[in-house]
């Protein structure tokens, strides 16, 4: 069973920093979430000489929370400017195609960022796996792109990254100049995944400022060129990727994809509570796998059951931004690389009125 979130809070709120408050008093920790056996958390410190003095804090919290039953694991990120808090590593600079050292620590660069060219950035997220996020993203970026508009599409799902399958993409991106990374195009989608500068079958070990570094590369090093909107996969949950994207890019806002069963539902509260103490704005819920019409006989089913997402956003008074139906061709679509928004059935049709919706408020 896993630990209450409020339980686990109080576990470290008297822990006394080095100034004699508590660290419940300083009001230091952000984006506290309890995701089965792991809890994490970021500790808000202004720059990199208070980050090591509050390290005995650090140890401490992760000494108590890791005593606790049903806890396993506790990551802690410290938001110090990356400039101070980690060292800097030049980027490799042969000149041969590609050479990017990927991973790398960030660079000095302190907060979030723009990305020249870029107009807006929608961070594509969810509280739980598989409720459809890359889908949605990679069918929301074809739909925009048929919309008219400039659209890139950056896969930063390091635990899983499916966009190459699912544009369709393959190969290691160039990089004539050892410095900057040339993205793919794809369905009129410029489109970027950590997953193409790895290995096949490698696992992604990152964590703090690597992962930062990571995200930085993909995000700064990439040519990506004038986009009126540039989407943002991100792995399932609440963890370093979410943080450092926030901390990096200037976030325009974040979409939400849930399914209306409840355990994603209440998945989903937790990525909102953090995009919200991450500052980013949530733009809205969207309702994945919602109806599911019978190829053969038109009957509507609703497997996960139905509604549960625009509910959930009217009482969090969010806006619900559409529902997406639970369609064979979808996941078909979705493995040959062709999504299915491509096309002109009722899914396509659903994913240009999402579009539409975020052309018409000005966000893509
Ligand atoms: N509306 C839909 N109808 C049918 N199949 C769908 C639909 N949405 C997603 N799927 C399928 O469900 C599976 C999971 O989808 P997807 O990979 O997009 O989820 P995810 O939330 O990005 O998962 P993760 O973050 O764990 O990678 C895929 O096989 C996908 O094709």
């Amino acid at each position: 069973m896993s630990v209450n979130r409020e339980a686990a809070l109080r576990e470290i709120s008297d822990i006394v920093l080095p100034d004699g408050r508590t660290l419940e008093k300083a009001d230091l920790v952000r984006a506290f979430s309890v995701d089965g056996d792991t809890v994490r958390f970021v500790l808000e410190v202004a720059d990199a000489g208070v980050a090591r003095s509050l390290a005995p804090v650090e140890a401490e919290a992760k000494r108590r929370l890791e005593a606790l039953p049903g806890v396993a694991k506790v990551q802690i990120v410290m938001t110090a400017p990356a400039s101070k808090a980690a060292p800097t590593q030049p980027v490799r600079s042969s000149g041969a195609a590609p050479s990017l050292q990927i991973g790398r620590h960030p660079t000095g660069q302190g907060g979030p960022q723009p990305i020249p060219g870029v107009k807006s950035i929608i961070a594509i997220g969810s509280g739980k796996g598989g409720v459809g996020k890359s889908t949605v993203t990679s069918n929301l970026a074809v739909a925009l792109a048929r919309a008219g508009r400039r659209v890139g599409l950056l896969d930063a799902d390091i635990y899983g990254p499916s966009q190459p399958r699912m544009m369709g993409v393959s190969g290691r991106p160039a990089s004539p100049d050892g410095q900057h990374i040339e993205p793919l195009q794809a369905h009129g989608v410029t489109v970027m995944s950590i997953g193409l500068m790895l290995k096949e079958g490698e696992a992604v070990v990152w964590r703090g400022p690597m992962l930062m570094g990571a995200m930085q590369q993909m995000l700064q090093q990439v040519n990506w060129g004038e986009l009126d909107v540039l989407l943002i996969d991100l792995p399932p949950g609440t963890g370093d990727v979410q943080l450092s994207l926030c901390q990096k890019a200037a976030v325009t806002g974040a979409i939400i994809v849930s399914t209306p069963q409840d355990v994603a539902l209440l998945d989903a509260r937790r990525a909102i509570d953090m995009f919200n103490k991450l500052k980013a704005p949530v733009l809205g819920l969207v309702e994945n796998m919602s109806t599911y019409v019978c190829p053969n006989c038109g009957h509507e089913a609703h497997l996960f059951g139905h509604g549960g997402v625009a509910a959930e956003a009217r009482a969090l008074g969010l806006p619900f931004l559409g529902e997406l139906p639970l369609e064979l061709d979808v996941r078909l679509a979705g493995d040959s690389g062709r999504p299915v928004a491509l096309g002109d059935g009722a899914t396509a049709q659903a994913y240009a009125r999402l579009a539409d919706r975020l052309v018409g408020d000005g966000l893509a």
